[in-house]
């Protein structure tokens, strides 16, 4: 068993297979599966991970292993499976799927150099840009008069080389410590010798003397406010010591976190517990809907279940969405279960996050909680997958490996023989069909945990109101409720619904709306620089004063942006004080919990902000929610738009009454008869589905077919509209009857980065052969993806249409 077979870091199709390597004798018996290698491939040196051993091979003479990055296995045989199973659910590449399992800093970077071979005298051009050194980057030559003949000619002459370096980012952070490198007493005497005039240096001693325990340099220069050259100096002098020493980034302060027992369950929480502790307890896995309003305590349950878990000397994974993972959240795990914690966030710096992984990988922790991609963490004894506002649509990842959390939840379950529990106040159509089938097992809690009633939803018409001669955002009903409220020192949370709405510039006299020269869609306004900007390609320009159409200054920018919202309500009612949180505001790191805090701590009265306030926030003082436009989500070319306006609603009249205050909430609307608002005003969850259902019944949708969404980009209009149809056609001659094939239709987004964009979407229920035939289609057009820049790319579960 001395040859490895190795998957090699090049995403290509044409390279989704195994390479074997000799295994040189220094590495056998050290290699393991899992770990990554760097192998001689072609001219290059790349990185690849070790998937099996054998002892045969076909070829004659194999190339050896030339590095090993790793002492043990980054990837579990576990994980290797779960990609291989990854890669040919999402028709992804097998090494895309693996590099999807482990944090940015495990994945190499690869750089050239070019070195110096020869002493003899080279031309000009090439003396001058090598410069008296014997290495330097090869990305110079793009900034160099040497042309890539010259260079060529070089190489081929011997006289210089191209080295490919593989780089693995690892990077421990590592602090400066200091230590006295005398006893106490001898700290004394030394104090004595001392010339007077030395008061830093006394100082710094004389700290020493008390506290001998080693201290951080950075803490120290702070405490003692003294300089790095008075450090240095007792240094030189041999009597301080400096020494590195790893440390893990921790980005939460863990210090201020309050220890919490798990509480009473009530009636409803006991009842869906039982049977999650008794498959716990027996090892089983099984797959639990748990369909509880908001505040009904279905955390109180996910943290009792971790509770048993741990217990069992067993690992837990904790799935929140990007959004709710605020330190609110982090709180109530590491509340519960301290040190035990790992939290793996998006926002945590790459460092930071390879940390938290370390950790996970060292057994240091025994749970996880976490995005999207905390569900591969590479725990080896996992007792329960929990994730919560399973109907998220941030659980699908929309980039390859195009997977949905939920999936792989449920393929580790079945791996580790434990329960999942999706948990949501409104679950995704799927799910509860699933769970109506029998197929999951459903619990209910109907109730708060605090007995209140749901807050009291009001639908506004807007229509009405400007009809009444009202022209500002807000109605004169929320209004009235705003200033009744702040007079009862209460609070509110304010949600601007704004997707699918920008700030986009448009002429009131012709009607010229500004869009991107290279997308289909309309630029958006900044006001801090005063810009137009493309969400898509990053183009801008400054804003205009005249329309380029008409000439008219009448060129403004419209819709509503938050920054907007905030100066007409401070307007309207002068006495409000507003935190707001967008992804302007919340930009710089920490200042999403800076904000949340200031709210927490009654600084304001108002938290006005976009779809990151709707969920998970849990303030007492809070008792009224409103919704500024609540339908501006339901006209997006997409079938799930009216289920994800229930959702939002019902998530964010969550927030109100959630404690001993009663809430109430407004919502403001265009169209106040459609069923998705209508139902949310009124909690109605089972009503909804059912209505959503039919309608998903009647146009062909899931979860009544599969679906699989193919798009098609180049830069010439023509040939994607041939291919598409070509790909339609080839489809429709292999698909079964039942089977719907539409298209070519052009994408939503039309447009991007210049490059026309064509998609045909499958509809289908029993396809078995389904993504053999994709792939073969794709693998037909393989000459034009890799010479002439057509792509193809295929969801295989999409939620996003554009
Ligand atoms: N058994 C209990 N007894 C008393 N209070 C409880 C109990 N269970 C939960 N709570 C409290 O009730 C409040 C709401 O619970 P929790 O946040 O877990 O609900 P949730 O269902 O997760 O809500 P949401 O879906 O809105 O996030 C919290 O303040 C929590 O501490
Ligand atoms: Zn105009
Ligand atoms: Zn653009």
């Amino acid at each position: 068993m001395n040859i490895a077979k190795v998957i090699v870091d090049v995403p290509a199709s044409s390279i989704n297979q195994t390479f074997d390597y000799q295994i040189p004798k220094q590495f056998q018996g050290v290699l393991q599966k899992g770990m990554r290698v760097i192998v001689p491939f072609g001219p290059r040196k790349i990185m690849g991970f070790v998937v099996e051993f054998t002892s045969q091979t076909e070829l004659t003479k194999l190339k050896d292993i030339l590095e090993v990055l790793d002492l043990t296995p980054v990837l579990t045989n576990e994980l290797l499976e779960l990609g291989r199973w990854l890669a040919e659910e999402t028709l992804s590449l097998y090494i895309t799927a693996l590099q999807a399992m482990l944090p940015q800093v495990l994945k190499a970077h690869y750089q050239k150099e070019l070195i110096r071979l020869t002493d003899e005298e080279m031309t000009n051009e090439l003396e001058n840009f090598f410069a008296g050194r014997d290495v330097i980057p090869y990305e110079e030559v793009d900034h160099s008069p040497v042309s890539y003949y010259q260079l060529q000619k070089a190489v081929q002459d011997g006289d210089i080389a191209v080295n490919y370096l593989v780089k693995s980012k690892i990077t421990k952070k590592r602090v400066t410590m200091i230590k006295p490198l005398r006893s106490s007493h001898l700290l004394e005497e030394t104090l004595l010798d001392l010339s007077t005039n030395a008061k830093k240096q006394h100082e710094l001693i004389t700290f020493f003397i008390e506290n001998p325990a080693p201290i951080e340099k950075r803490t120290l220069i702070h405490k003692l406010q003294t300089s790095n050259a008075t450090i240095k100096n007792l240094v030189d002098k041999h009597i301080l010591e400096n020494y590195s020493e790893e440390v893990y980034r921790n980005p939460f302060d863990d210090e201020s976190i309050v220890q919490t027992t798990a509480l009473e369950l009530t009636e409803e929480q006991e009842q869906a517990i039982i049977p999650i502790k008794e498959k716990i307890v027996a090892n089983e896995h099984d797959v639990f809907l748990v369909h509880g309003v908001t505040g009904s305590g279905k955390t109180e349950i996910y943290l009792q279940a971790i509770q048993d878990v741990i217990k069992k000397g067993q690992e837990a994974i904790v799935l929140v969405p990007e959004i709710s993972l605020t330190p609110q959240m982090v709180k109530r795990f590491k509340g519960r279960f301290g040190s035990k914690v790992a939290v793996l966030h998006s926002a945590l710096s790459s460092g930071e996050k390879y940390d938290e992984w370390r950790r996970i990988h060292r057994k240091e922790v025994q749970v996880v909680v976490g995005a999207r991609s905390a569900i591969f963490a590479p725990f080896e004894n996992l007792g329960i997958i929990i994730i919560d506002e399973e109907h998220e649509n941030s659980y699908k990842q929309e980039d390859n490996p195009r997977y949905h959390a939920r999936d792989v939840a449920i393929h580790r379950g079945k791996n580790h023989q434990c329960p999942v529990i999706l948990g949501s106040a409104t679950p995704a159509l799927e799910s509860y069909a699933r769970a109506q089938k029998g197929v999951y097992r459903l619990a209910v809690l109907e109730k708060r945990t605090n007995s209140q009633a749901m807050p009291e939803v009001e639908i506004i018409d807007m229509r009405k109101e400007l009809h009444a001669g009202n022209r500002t955002m807000f109605s004169r009903s929320l209004k009235e409720r705003i200033e009744q409220c702040i007079q009862r020192q209460e609070q509110i949370v304010l949600l601007l619904n704004r997707r699918g709405y920008s700030t986009f510039v448009m002429c009131r006299d012709c009607g010229h709306v500004k869009e991107c020269p290279h997308c289909d869609i309309a630029l958006t306004f900044h006001k801090n620089s005063n810009q137009l900007k493309c969400h898509y390609c990053s183009y801008e320009e400054p804003m205009p004063t005249i329309c380029p159409e008409c000439s008219s200054d009448l060129i403004r920018y419209f819709g509503t942006g938050t920054q907007r919202v905030e100066e007409a309500l401070t307007q309207l009612i002068p006495e409000a004080n507003v935190i707001r949180m967008d992804v302007d505001t919340t930009r710089r790191k920490g200042a999403h919990e800076k904000l949340l805090n200031q709210f927490a701590n009654r600084e304001a009265d108002i938290l006005l902000g976009t779809q990151m306030i709707a969920k998970g926030l849990d303030f007492e003082n809070v008792t009224l929610v409103g919704v500024l436009t609540a339908d501006s989500m339901l006209h997006l070319p997409d079938f799930r738009s009216s289920e994800k306006t229930f959702q939002l609603l019902t998530q964010v009249s969550g927030r109100a009454g959630r404690h001993e205050l009663p809430g109430e909430v407004i919502v403001q609307t265009y169209t106040p008869d459609h069923y998705s608002i209508e139902l949310a005003s009124e909690y109605d969850f089972t009503q909804f589905y059912k209505k959503e259902m039919a309608m998903r019944k009647t146009f062909k949708y899931p979860p009544y077919v599969f679906l699989a969404l193919m798009t098609i980009s180049h830069e010439n209009q023509v040939k994607v509209i041939q291919t598409t149809q070509k790909i339609t056609k080839m489809l429709l001659d292999h698909v079964s009857d039942e089977t719907v094939v539409l298209g070519p239709t052009p994408s939503p987004l039309a447009r991007i980065k210049n490059r026309y964009r064509y998609q045909c979407m499958i509809k289908y229920r029993n396809e078995p052969h389904i993504r053999t035939l994709i792939q073969n289609i794709i693998q037909n057009f393989s000459e034009e993806t890799r010479k002439d820049d057509l792509f193809i790319t295929v969801d295989m579960q999409p939620y996003q249409m554009m």
